[in-house]
């Protein structure tokens, strides 16, 4: 067992380079409990390997895999890993195995027999009883003479449940009890995993994910998911694959300039490819070219097999061309292979397979020469050959360069059945070959095709083809071709396309490398197109993941561009860590979201630098977890808002604390609209210390003016340093008390409870605390504007009515109210028609040339236009900027938030009391702005709410 287990196959064992499990086994996070076993396809998640062990799921070490655990006493006999293509699922049961065999660990297990059921496949037609099946496989047992095994602690390890062809029917199957009674491998194993064999035994089962589900669910004890590595996990697999320092820390700060090969590098086969991609790389010196999308990767990792073949076996120099007129027939063969078997959703093929493509498995070539490296030989103990690509990824990749290479050089479009052959090339266009590959995959319904469709599509660029020059010898599309391919896939996702086939889109513009990507993303998410309530976590990931790989790099990274919630945050931290300043204020945030981003700050890979949180019901209780991470000696961060947070002493002392223990990065802290009491001494000692970078602090007791509210207005106490030294305090405004407490009284949600209830808080959407009353200013309205329900209702109407002449009423069809703004402000309303909604100076001209009147034509106003036909539209200084968002009709009800110190003025969509943001200004407004409707369809109305 140990001879068998000691060495890992990874395609090079043939070459007489055997590699030691031992010397490159890399520790994998294994997360337990991962939820139900599902169906989708495995292609689809091999995204979700880059979910970070920083979300709250728990890990499992192998050797805990069979323990009860605190939330399980009863002992576990069955244990299921999941996890995706190249994760480490067979190299995790070899570890276990050969730690096994060598008295390391498990010594409580008397009989490990792991099997595979590539092996098990093989014996399809035979029978067998289980002691015999035991015996076939390991005729040690039997020379041993064990003939019975209920004694003895067993586990049986059946791996790569995905690669099954034998019919398990966990329904039908007779019972069978007697581990001597001969049966098939199938019922065999049916009776084995229902618990009717050896009902002592131990069971680990590994699968991809999208096989999981031939189970049932209840015969199944425990699930584990393989989520591969995380970032130290990486850089630990390098250094033990290259025992040279040297080698392995270019290869580490190599990977680390590329973002998406890093993110890559979750997958330990990735980490594979890599390092035989980077090896060769670097020797060439060609710094410069590192892969940065999949299929780049790809070419990369089968242009260094095509030169090891060259180097090894043909006694060529590394120099040489590395394709032969052999070699490059032999990938067309092969290409012809993966396409058809993955047509038919076929990953093991049998000789007559490859004899069908023209492979001759006699030439020694398939199997002893380059072919190894990307193509594995089984041997099942009869004799019968199985074939296999090494990584089903890799199949789709020969497959998606056959198609290409078949459509560039014949003209065949080999994905549409019906238009089967075309004699001449220009009978379709590339872009036609391309678009018909989209819509093919896209009516896949298992989505087979997917990976496949990103590889054909990454092959269209110019410069991926010229990395495979030699193996192509004719180039085909531009990028002509290539802005319409991506234009046809931009008009699939406004589509109402399923999230997995989004999704598996935005990946397809990120292999073609365009630029718009980040934005289609935010559109769909924001707008409700991609519903972020139906996404998994699978499929959240997914998109983290193509945020992060692509080539955008996020400066400035807004949630509310994705999505004003918690979830979204979790779910996209990934790429908050790969930002270098975050705009999360008004989103939903609480507590939960405070734990996730402290791990980003203590990250010694995080890039953040600003974080603004503001007006987000964090409480004391979040703004702690923030300062643990602010704590860590690797958080760099510099600028940090937290105005509007529900913050009292503690909180603030905790900030305070923070500071001390790491004070010579943070230059900014804003907690105005909080409660810091008695801790603001603390901060204030801090900026009087000369080691403490922190040279703006502002905060105030903006609320003390509300009714009940216990605390005293303390005087701020003015830095003693007043050249490094800035304080803003903020006065409390008359304006802003009279606009706070309406709302305060209307969401129920007043500071004066902080000390009795924080809980009755949490539920409050946080917006609504700034909410205000309009009235509106009967001196400004319209004449043909009609007040109604107690000057609630405004309504376009035919008839003249009869307000008094006045300097400031509008010519236009439109109204202000009556109160200026200057703090933050947050109204509702709905509206029917098409309705404009503004904020203006109150200089704004009333009468006469129609664009220094008209809410957003001029630059004293800024407007969101409502309209069942148009959707919505923000308009600034005669600048329109069309927002798309699901079907405005659904709801109309619309929500403004402004905050004027802060510059900024949001608009929403309210639908079942959620907010779904519109549009955001960022400005600086230099006067108070008054509210304002404007009316451009006769009919229409907006009542305030
Ligand atoms: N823990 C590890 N340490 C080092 N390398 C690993 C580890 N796990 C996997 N690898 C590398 O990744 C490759 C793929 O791993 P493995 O075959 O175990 O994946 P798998 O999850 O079983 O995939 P599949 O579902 O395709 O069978 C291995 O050949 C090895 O090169």
């Amino acid at each position: 067992m140990k001879k068998k287990f000691q060495c890992v196959f990874e395609g090079i064992t043939k070459a007489g380079n055997p590699t030691l499990l031992n010397e490159i086994y890399t520790e994998l996070y294994i997360a337990k409990g991962t939820g139900e076993i599902n169906q989708e396809h495995e292609i689809r998640q091999i995204e979700a390997a880059s979910r970070k062990a920083d979300r709250t799921d728990t890990s499992i070490r192998q050797e805990n895999l069979f323990k009860p655990s605190a939330e399980r006493q009863e002992p576990i006999r069955t244990v299921m890993t999941k996890g995706v293509a190249g994760i480490g699922k067979t190299v995790l049961t070899q570890k276990f195995t050969l730690d096994w065999a060598e008295g390391k660990a498990h010594q409580n297990i008397h009989f490990t027999f792991p099997f595979t059921f590539r092996e098990l496949n093989v014996l399809k037609e035979k029978n067998f009883s289980l002691v015999e099946l035991v015996h076939h496989f390991f005729p040690e047992t039997k020379e041993a003479g064990i003939c019975s095994f209920e004694d003895f602690q067993v586990l049986f390890i059946f791996d790569g449940l995905d690669e099954c062809r034998l019919p398990l029917d966990f329904h039908k199957t007779l019972i069978l009890n007697d581990p001597r009674k001969s049966t098939s491998v199938a019922d065999l194993l049916t009776n084995l995993i229902r618990g009717n064999l050896l009902p002592s035994a131990r069971l680990w089962i590994t699968t991809r994910p999208a096989a999981a589900n031939q189970i049932p669910a209840d015969c199944v004890d425990m699930v584990t998911e393989v989520r591969g590595f995380n970032d130290p996990q990486k850089e630990e697999y390098f250094r033990k694959r290259f025992r040279d320092e040297e080698q392995a820390r270019k290869m580490i700060s190599h990977i680390k300039t590329s973002r998406s090969l890093h993110i890559m590098c979750h997958i330990p086969v990735f980490c594979w490819i890599t390092a035989t991609v980077l090896e060769d790389l670097l020797k060439s010196k060609k710094k410069g070219d590192l892969p940065n999308s999949l299929t780049e990767m790809y070419i990369h990792f089968l242009v260094v097999q095509a030169k090891v073949q060259m180097v090894k076996y043909d006694g060529g120099a590394e120099t040489d061309a590395h394709w032969s007129p052999e070699s490059r027939k032999m990938m067309k063969s092969l290409g012809k292979l993966a396409f058809k078997q993955l047509k038919k959703g076929n990953l093991i093929f049998y000789e007559s397979d490859l004899t069908d493509c023209g492979i001759d498995i006699r030439a020694a070539s398939v199997y002893s020469g380059v072919f190894t490296q990307i193509f594995r030989e089984e041997r099942g103990l009869y004799q019968d050959k199985v074939f296999c690509f090494i990584h089903l990824s890799v199949q789709e990749f020969l497959a998606a360069l056959h198609v290409h290479l078949t459509f560039i050089t014949s003209g065949v479009n080999l994905i549409e059945k019906q238009k089967a052959k075309f004699p001449k090339l220009n009978q379709i266009r590339p872009t036609q070959f391309y678009q018909s590959a989209v819509t093919t995959a896209l009516q896949s319904p298992n989505g087979h095709l997917d990976l496949f469709l990103r590889f054909l599509l990454g092959l269209s660029l110019q410069t991926n083809q010229s990395l495979l020059r030699g193996l192509l010898t004719q180039t085909g599309s531009s990028s002509q071709t290539n802005q319409e391919t991506v234009k046809f896939i931009k008009e699939k996702i406004s589509e109402n396309l399923s999230a997995e086939k989004s999704i598996n889109m935005f990946h397809c513009l990120n292999e073609l490398n365009d630029g718009s990507l980040v934005e289609e993303i935010q559109q769909s998410l924001s707008s409700g197109r991609l519903s972020t309530d139906e996404l998994s976590p699978a499929q959240w990931s997914a998109l983290a993941f193509i945020l992060v790989s692509s080539e955008e790099s996020f400066e400035v990274f807004d949630l509310k561009k994705y999505s004003s919630s918690e979830e979204a945050l979790l779910r996209l931290l990934p790429v908050i860590k790969a930002s270098r300043k975050a705009l999360l204020s008004c989103c939903n945030l609480t507590r939960k979201s405070c734990e996730a981003l402290s791990s980003v700050l203590s990250s010694q890979s995080s890039s953040l630098v600003e974080l603004d949180l503001s007006n987000n019901n964090l409480q004391d209780s979040g703004v702690k977890k923030l300062a643990d991470g602010l704590k860590s000696p690797y958080c760099q961060m510099e600028t940090l808002s937290l105005s509007g947070c529900l913050i009292t002493e503690e909180g603030c002392a905790s900030l305070a604390s923070a500071l001390s223990s790491n004070p010579s990065h943070l230059r900014e802290l804003d907690l105005s609209y909080n409660h810091p009491g008695e801790a603001v001494k603390l901060l204030n000692a801090g900026l009087k210390d000369p080691n403490w970078r922190l040279d703006s602090l502002r905060y105030g007791e903006t609320y003390c003016g509300i009714r009940k509210n216990p605390r005293p207005m303390t005087a701020p106490e003015y830095p003693v340093r007043p050249l490094v030294v800035k304080i803003q305090y903020m006065l409390l405004e008359p304006a802003g008390v009279r606009w706070l407490t309406p709302g305060l009284r209307k969401c129920k949600c007043a500071f004066y409870l902080i000390h009795d209830n924080k809980a009755a808080l949490s539920s409050i959407t946080h917006h609504r605390c700034y909410s205000c009353q309009l009235a509106i200013d009967p001196n400004t309205v319209n004449k043909y504007l009609k007040l109604s329900e107690n000057s609630k209702k405004v309504t376009w109407v035919k008839q003249c009515q009869s307000y008094p002449d006045h300097p400031d009423r509008f010519d236009q069809c439109q109204l202000l109210c009556r109160d200026g703004l200057t703090g933050r402000c947050y109204w509702e309303f709905e509206w029917n028609g098409r309705v404009d909604v503004s904020v203006s100076y109150r200089e704004i001209r009333r009468k006469g040339n129609m664009n220094d009147c008209m809410f957003g034509w001029n630059s004293q106003s800024w407007s969101l236009s409502c309209s069942d036909d148009d959707g919505y539209t923000a308009c600034h200084n005669n600048r329109q900027i069309s927002i798309s968002s699901s079907s405005s009709s659904s709801s109309h009800r619309v929500a403004v938030y402004v905050d004027c110190p802060a510059g900024t003025l949001s608009f929403f969509r309210v639908s079942s009391n959620s907010l779904i943001h519109l549009h955001t200004v960022k400005t600086t407004f230099t006067e108070p702005l008054y509210p304002g409707f404007g009316f451009s369809l006769f009919g229409s109305s907006v009542v305030l709410c």
